[in-house]
């Protein structure tokens, strides 16, 4: 009789089980929007394997339902939807934006870092977004130039003694490489340190930047969770970063901040305007460095202080989005050069003819001014986007921009950037590196949400006039003094590392760099 009950409570249970999954796997096709056949077992192993990253999910479901203006895809059995169609991207990003302002993130985490713009949403992100804009104006960028360009100088450095001790050239991979340069600019613009990665690998923070980017298992599901599994946060009860960087940011932040309140120090750097924002609630323009133009909504915004805490999580997102989307772009511009002659040495020229007209001199103008340099970095941006994806959440209930599928509050939305930027309709040949492809003409002949490396609208990039400033301060050093040359045991064909949240290189990036004999710096 026992064994009878049992059995019946068992298959209740297992018929409640399946109803409650069928149901919650068959949204989309309810719905009547594509996608790949749904169930537990079909779209949770390689994800949660880590042998799938969520953008390589999203080029999959792009290839094969690119003619669909939108498609449903689950991920910890909640639908996600991905869009296609370049005018529905438009809305979500730019004209519906107020109804998609998230991306994902719960505003309950309970890691100290994870209250960054990144992940914030509704009234608390925008009020932070409105107040550490003016970090980031142009007067504010060009300011800091001279800090940036010292560490590309000292990288130089590096590579000239490497390449005289090795009989006139050095091969290394460029991607470590370049988080050290990116590392030691990051850490003077955001906290007035010299970190000395260049010189010194064992630097604790290159230790923190490699543990925050590292491809680990826990790194990737930590991401996956913080986007797409708000749901299941609280019973895996994971944080957005690892127990290490959590610590290193909070002694990092709280050992400058006390020491510059205790000696009045005030540097030209952000942790000088975060303090700002955690004693006063606002960033005043400065008349010195910003342009008259640059608009200010902060002062008038709301004047909330930011507390330690919202400080910590300002710097480690900006510590990592600093250097990891820059080295990236960086060595992959080297990678593709080294593979171009062609491109490279129209690189070279132009870099040789415009310090020339610039006396010699790599200053803010003279590296702004390279047009062929900023199609290169264009085109860089557009075969490895930082970001392969973005994603962005419903915050109401509403119907999904010209179409007439609903979709539910809290729904997670991606938007495929990386399959975007391979697809042949607006990008002929895409495999090919084509900085021609960033000429006026070429430019007006494509959809402006098909090219989307900063991500657009409101929720854009907040930094990426600084990015590209630091990237092409960076190139212009080192092609200045060296020309580059793929090393045998480079990759012909770059894969990309199915477990890192960030686009990054599964093999090294080995490149060689040789002297060039007349150099165009003085
Ligand atoms: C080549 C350089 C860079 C690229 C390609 C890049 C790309 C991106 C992308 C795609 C997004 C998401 C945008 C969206 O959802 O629409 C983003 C957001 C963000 N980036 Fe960057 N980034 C770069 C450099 C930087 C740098 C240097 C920093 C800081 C020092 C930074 C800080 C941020 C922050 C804080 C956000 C969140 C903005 C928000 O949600 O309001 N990024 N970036």
């Amino acid at each position: 009789m026992l064994v009878l009950i049992l059995v019946g409570v068992v298959s209740v249970l297992a018929t409640a089980l399946y109803l409650f999954l069928d149901r919650r796997y068959s949204v989309w096709k309810r719905r009547g929007v594509p996608g790949p056949p749904a169930s537990v077992s079909l779209s949770v192993p390689k994800l949660l394997l880590g042998q799938e990253s969520m953008g390589d999910i999203a080029e999959r479901i792009y290839s094969e339902f690119r003619d669909s203006p939108i498609a449903g895809s689950y991920v910890f059995g909640s639908p996600v939807l991905h869009l296609h169609d370049p005018e529905v991207i438009k809305h979500v990003l730019i004209k519906d934006f107020q109804d998609f302002n998230g991306r994902g993130g719960d505003s309950d985490n309970p890691d100290p870092l994870a209250s960054n713009l990144f992940l914030l949403h509704g009234a608390r992100w925008r009020n932070l977004r409105v107040k550490l804009a003016p970090t980031f104006t142009s007067g504010k960028i060009k300011y800091m130039f001279d800090t940036f360009n010292k560490c590309s100088e000292n990288m130089a450095d590096y590579l000239s003694e490497k390449i005289a001790a090795n009989g006139g050239k050095h091969t290394e991979d460029a991607r470590p490489l370049m988080i050290r340069l990116f590392v030691d600019t990051i850490c003077s613009v955001v906290f007035g340190i010299e970190s000395n990665v260049i010189k010194n690998p064992d630097s604790e923070f290159f230790h923190a930047a490699l543990e925050a980017v590292k491809p680990s298992y826990p790194n990737f599901f930590r991401a996956l969770v913080a986007l797409f599994g708000h749901d299941w946060r609280k019973v895996v009860r994971t944080g957005f970063s690892s127990a290490d960087s959590q610590a290193f940011f909070t002694k990092i932040v709280e050992e400058t901040v006390e020491y510059r309140e205790k000696n009045n120090v005030e540097r030209p750097d952000m942790m000088n305007l975060l303090i700002q924002l955690k004693n006063k609630g606002f960033v005043a323009p400065d008349k010195e460095v910003d342009s008259q133009d640059e608009k200010y909504e902060a002062v008038s915004g709301d004047l909330q202080k930011l507390d330690i805490k919202d400080v910590t999580a300002q710097v480690f997102v900006f510590f990592l989005a600093g250097f990891e989307s820059s080295s990236g772009t960086t060595s992959f511009t080297l990678y593709e050069m080294a593979k171009q002659p062609a491109v490279l040495a129209k690189a070279l020229e132009e870099v040789d003819r415009t310090l020339k007209e610039h006396n010699g001199k790599i200053s803010y103008e003279s590296v702004m001014s390279m047009t062929y340099l900023d199609k290169c970095v264009s085109e860089t941006l557009r075969m490895y986007p930082p970001l392969g994806f973005v994603s962005r959440e419903a915050m109401v209930t509403r119907k999904v921009p010209l179409t007439d599928v609903t979709v539910d509050k809290g729904t997670r939305v991606v938007i495929p950037i990386h399959a975007l930027h391979y697809d042949p309709k607006y990008w002929p040949n895409p495999n090919l590196y084509d900085p021609e492809r960033f000429s006026e003409e070429q430019k007006k002949t494509r959809p402006s949400q098909v090219y989307l490396p900063f991500g657009d609208g409101p929720r854009i990039c907040i930094a990426a006039r600084l990015g590209v400033a630091q990237i092409k301060t960076a190139l212009v050093t080192l092609l200045a003094k060296f020309t580059v040359v793929p090393n045998a045991q480079c990759v012909d064909k770059v894969k990309l590392h199915p477990r890192s949240f960030a686009t990054a290189p599964q093999y090294p990036l080995n490149l060689t760099f040789v002297a060039r004999s007349k150099r165009a710096t003085v």
